[in-house]
């Protein structure tokens, strides 16, 4: 029986039930040290500012909080849950391209302390926000920097077109949002922000974005003491997938952030970066019961009690995924399967062509590195429950997000007339 973080798939469904994400918690651990560890340089300070839209709850990020790293949020939703967390909120982003006036009146009361302005128009509501509430906020200029890195054209983020940041060429509006915010009593600038898109592994795009960055910084001429590089780097949930470890990329970003500080000669105070996947990805596995099988003329399906609902990936972007039978993990795989979820979609596809041994009725299905944008993207499509989550460790485990009951959905099932 396969075991993660030394507790058994079969107990974990037995204790949680089916289907259920499992995070392995010291996988998590040791990427989080890497990061803390190697993006580091003498000439700057550094900040590990992970991306919680990957995925978030309480109990991530009272650990990621516990290592010192900061965390962005892209919506009140997510503020929320850190706000349950307890986070400091002199170590929260806010990101987001069309921020909601009562989101930013959130983060303001809850004094969050930075905010990554995404266009021109952001910068009259935050002036006039931070001012009415009498909050100083520091802000990010989130910049487009035109480097088109290859990954799925649903996730890049800088093309010319992107709806994200404002393009690198468009300096004097840049100058006058400075402007703007350099004139306020509240809001303080500290420098720019930029990413490139996600699931990317060409280390060479990462560095061409740096170096246009620091370039421009030293054309803009003002005075900047933050470089926020994004995150977006991939990881590895086939063979096909050769992410950089953790450590090289960071060591090389370190290089290229010195190198392009010297060749511009532009000095600044910190560099933050903003991995979500990388963090959490591969220690995610999602254990699915097998319900019936079914042969077609020309494939044999296997159907599992979740779905599309818990991991829209392969549906959206043709993500591609790895699995194992839990329970054979040591039989042969001779078999070839389409993995099939049970909502009425046809494209409820999770794995196509899987190999695995001879599959029946109450198999443990695993599927690997599903722990980055799976339960951040679960919906309640066919009125499915989100699954529970738990976290494993050194053979103990603990629930940290309960399953959804019918109920909860219910509840939302309320009527009342409206005062118009
Ligand atoms: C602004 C920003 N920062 C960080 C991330 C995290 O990306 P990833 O999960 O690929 O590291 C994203 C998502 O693409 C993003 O939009
Ligand atoms: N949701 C995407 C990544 C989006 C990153 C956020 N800008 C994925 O699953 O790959």
């Amino acid at each position: 029986m396969l075991q993660i973080g030394k507790v058994r798939c079969d107990e974990l469904l037995k204790a949680c039930g089916s289907p259920l994400y499992v995070y392995d918690e010291t996988q998590i651990e040791k990427k989080v040290e890497d990061y803390q560890t190697y993006f580091k340089s003498e000439n700057f300070d550094t900040e590990i500012v992970y991306a919680s839209k990957a995925f978030t709850c309480v109990a991530l990020l009272e650990k990621l909080n516990a290592y010192g790293c900061s965390i962005d949020v892209v919506s009140g939703g997510e503020l929320s849950i850190a706000k349950k967390a307890n986070f400091p909120s002199e170590n929260i982003y806010f990101h987001g391209n069309n921020k909601l006036n009562d989101e930013i009146i959130m983060a303001l009361e809850y004094g969050v302390k930075t905010i990554i302005m995404d266009n021109m128009y952001e910068v009259d509501q935050v002036i006039h926000l931070a001012e009415k509430l009498k909050k100083e906020v520091h802000v990010l200029i989130r910049v487009n920097p035109k480097v088109e890195a290859h990954t799925h054209e649903f996730i890049m983020t800088a093309t010319s077109d992107s709806k994200f940041g404002i393009s690198i060429d468009q300096k004097d509006d840049i100058k006058e949002m400075i402007a703007k915010v350099n004139d306020s009593e509240y809001v303080v600038f500290d420098g720019f922000h930029s990413h490139i898109g996600s699931q990317i592994f060409e280390e060479h795009a990462f560095v061409a974005a740096i170096d246009k960055m620091i370039a421009f910084i030293k054309e803009m001429g003002e005075p900047t003491s933050v470089l926020n590089i994004g995150g977006g780097f991939g990881v590895r949930y086939t063979d096909e997938d050769t992410p950089i470890p953790t450590k090289d990329l960071c060591i090389k970003l370190i290089e290229a952030i010195n190198q392009s500080l010297h060749t511009h000669d532009v000095q600044l105070d910190k560099v933050c970066m903003e991995p979500g996947r990388s963090i959490v990805g591969e220690a995610g596995y999602t254990l699915y019961e097998v319900g019936f099988t079914k042969k077609t003329q020309n494939k044999e399906f296997i159907f599992i009690d979740g779905g599309m609902a818990d991991n829209i990936r392969p549906a959206l972007y043709d993500a591609k995924y790895a699995c194992d039978i839990a329970n054979k993990m040591d039989q042969a795989k001779d078999y070839t399967y389409e993995v099939a979820g049970k909502c009425c979609e046809s494209g409820d596809i999770i794995i196509h062509d899987a190999k695995l041994p001879k599959v029946e009725t109450n198999d443990i299905l695993v599927v690997y590195t599903t722990g980055a944008y799976g339960y951040s993207m679960a919906s309640n499509y066919n009125c499915l429950n989100k699954p529970a989550v738990v976290f494993v460790k050194d053979g103990k485990a603990r629930q940290v997000v309960r399953r959804e009951t019918y109920e909860d959905q219910l509840a939302l099932n309320e009527e009342k007339e409206l005062q118009l």
